[in-house]
């Protein structure tokens, strides 16, 4: 059951009611009071906010047996998560105040003017002279956020300020968020191009597939600054990181156990094909219409790659058929997929990652009492599998090197880095992956991606930490 968390702002008459019968209705209607404060305190009256945690958004129940009760006045009801959203959640700072008329000249006209001429002189001064050395764009058109679908570019904004956020936060990289109005590839290639001349990578963000891999590609081939798909290779770097050590911790190895892959979409594609580099050798890739086949043939050209691959199954069927006798589902599709009945159909030692967000494909609770390690992408249950372990490490080095690409080796190097923060003694089926909070995951994995970067030729620099 998913707990969210409300305030309620009510106005008591003391010579009706108690506090305490506030809290006996409270958790008769299904919620459990958290905390009170008190916002006009008064002998005869009083204002309270009161903090109440809530079992799957039942704050309608709640709100009406408040309403029921004599004395009380819901003056408001506010959601913690929306306060938290209220005028957006990054800003730009200045590194300097501008303090005088001589500050001025030099930051502003004249003296920016001698600047200008000395970047357009030599252009990589861009990288020393302006903010490029450490700016990101995390750019969506809105079409595939989260597992919320289509939701256009204005109701993404929300993901990608928080993808910001964790940026500057973890890894101290500038990033800002792009959402863009058009479903159009080339003109969001064309914008994209355009744009990137302040820019010192590019994080592609819930852009949906198959428009997201040709997007890449373009980019990646037209542009000199490292291009990235966070939900393609992100969520394919962590997931391997993951399955690293959940292997470890069942006694199984990669080219042994028998992989189902839920949702052939950005994740599921780019999951596919790092499993396969990972050495699987028994993978059913599954979309809405069932099984993609070995031999079959597929309109979708990452279909029909995966189709040509010798390790995939050539046995046809749905997610629920085919999920028997599999040693790791791997889910990147949509809520609610499975049951617990599914589950007890795999085999022992079942490694479940249902990474669909904000809800995954099968919730803990119906899964955990029949697999050996469960994981979501969500922050609030353990071992959260989430392309955040990824963008901040990676790009902080990326960008440290200089890099014109991020490469396969990078990658790899990056999920072996994360897997590596958890240690033998420390693993167990609630801890196979860090947390984001862990501050080795982003220096692990900045070290790992230059060293891969360099030894692969990626790298235009050579940072200091490493002459
Ligand atoms: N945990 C993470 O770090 C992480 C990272 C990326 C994506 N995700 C989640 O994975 C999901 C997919 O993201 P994406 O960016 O790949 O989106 P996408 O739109 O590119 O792909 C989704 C795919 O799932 C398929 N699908 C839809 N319903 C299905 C069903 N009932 N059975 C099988 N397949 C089904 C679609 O046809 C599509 O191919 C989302 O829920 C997203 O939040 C999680
Ligand atoms: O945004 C997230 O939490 C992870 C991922 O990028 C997603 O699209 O679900
Ligand atoms: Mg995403």
């Amino acid at each position: 059951m998913a707990q969210t968390s409300m305030i309620f702002r009510l106005e008591l008459d003391h010579k009706k009611v108690s506090f305490g019968d506030v809290a006996a209705t409270i958790s008769r209607a299904g919620g459990d009071v958290t905390s009170i404060d008190v916002i006009r305190p008064g002998h005869d009256a009083s204002t309270r906010d009161i903090t109440v945690s809530l079992q799957d958004n039942n704050e309608t129940a709640v709100v009406e047996a408040l309403r029921r009760l004599d004395g009380i006045k819901v003056v408001n009801v506010s959601d913690p998560t929306f306060l938290v959203h209220l005028g957006g959640k990054i800003t730009v700072q200045p590194t300097m105040p501008i303090k005088n008329r001589d500050d001025l000249s030099k930051v502003y006209t004249p003296g920016v003017a001698k600047v200008c001429t000395a970047i357009a002189e030599d252009v990589s001064k861009a990288y020393s002279l302006t903010i490029k050395r450490n700016t990101v764009a995390v750019v969506t058109d809105g079409t595939a956020v989260l597992g919320l679908g289509d939701i256009g570019p204005h109701a993404a904004a929300p993901v990608m300020e928080g993808k910001a956020m964790l940026f500057k936060q973890l890894a101290g990289v500038d990033a800002f968020p792009i959402c863009l109005d058009t479903k159009d590839t080339e003109e969001i290639i064309r914008t994209i191009k355009a744009i990137s001349p302040i820019f010192g990578g590019i994080n592609l963000e819930d852009i949906g597939s198959p428009r997201c891999f040709e997007i890449e590609n373009r980019l990646a081939a037209e542009l000199d600054i490292p291009i990235f798909h966070d939900d393609q290779h992100g969520t394919a770097v962590v997931t391997i990181a993951g399955l690293i050590n959940a292997l470890k911790f069942v006694g199984k190895r990669m080219e042994n156990i028998r992989v189902v892959v839920n949702g052939i979409g950005a994740a599921g594609v780019s999951i596919c094909k790092m499993l396969l580099g990972a050495g699987v050798r028994h993978l059913v890739p599954i979309d809405r219409d069932g099984a993609i086949v070995r031999g079959g043939t597929y309109p979708h050209p990452m279909w029909q790659w995966l189709a040509d691959q010798p390790q995939v199954e050539a046995s046809a069927g749905t997610l629920k058929e085919l999920i028997a006798d599999a040693d790791v589902f791997i889910g990147v599709s949509r809520a609610r997929l499975l049951n617990a009945d599914d589950v007890k159909r795999m085999k022992p030692g079942a490694i479940v990652f249902a990474m669909a967000n904000p809800e995954p494909e099968i919730s803990p609770e119906e899964a955990l009492p029949h697999v050996a390690v469960f994981a979501t992408g969500r922050s609030d249950y353990p071992n959260q599998i989430n392309n955040v372990l990824v963008f901040p490490g990676l790009f902080r080095g990326a960008l440290d090197c200089r890099a014109r690409h991020i490469n396969e080796p990078m990658k790899l190097a990056a999920a072996r880095a994360i897997a590596s923060v958890v240690t033998a003694d420390e693993l167990n089926e609630s801890y196979i992956i860090p947390s984001i909070f862990n501050e080795k995951v982003v220096a692990s994995v900045r070290k790992a991606v230059i060293e891969a970067a360099i030894l692969t030729n990626s790298a235009r620099r050579t940072p200091k930490d490493f002459r």
